[in-house]
């Protein structure tokens, strides 16, 4: 018996399916039917696929609704950038073990600084 194991970040990343697939570009899901089918799935797809998926969504964006208007942020530390081979990870970081022959992508990360705005609680 084999396990097969699907990894998202794969799929999001797949050049036959993204242009420049790397880049932060929310606008490709705008029409939908220039996509081949599953061609985002964070919640898997078919019969298993996550049933807690729109509870999920609300959470997220409630939690980023949060975040944004009860802090201010700053970018800093912009020389520090992450790889993903296929997992993201720092290359300033702890070393990880690597016996993946594929080239890493190498790309800029976003460490931000957040401080709260005034006294406000929720
Ligand atoms: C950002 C949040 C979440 C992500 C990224 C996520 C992602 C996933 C993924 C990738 C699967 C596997 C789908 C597959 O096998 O094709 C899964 C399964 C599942 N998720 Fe989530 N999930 C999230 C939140 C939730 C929440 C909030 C709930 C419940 C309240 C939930 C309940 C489940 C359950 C029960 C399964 C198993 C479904 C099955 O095997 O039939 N998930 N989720």
């Amino acid at each position: 018996m084999a396990n097969i194991f699907w990894v998202t970040a794969k799929t999001h990343t797949d050049s036959s399916i993204f242009q420049e697939p790397e880049k932060f570009n929310p606008a490709r899901f705008e029409n939908p039917g220039s996509l081949p089918p599953y061609n985002f799935v964070p919640f898997g797809g078919g019969a298993r696929i996550c049933p807690g998926y729109e509870l999920a969504k609300i959470e997220t964006l409630v939690t980023i609704h949060y975040l944004v208007t009860h802090f201010t942020w700053k970018l800093c530390c912009t020389d520090d950038f992450f790889s993903r081979d296929p997992m993201p990870a720092p290359t300033q970081g702890p070393s990880r073990s690597n016996n993946s022959q594929e080239t890493s992508l190498i790309q800029q990360i976003l460490i931000l600084h957040a401080s709260p705005r005034g006294s406000r609680v929720l």
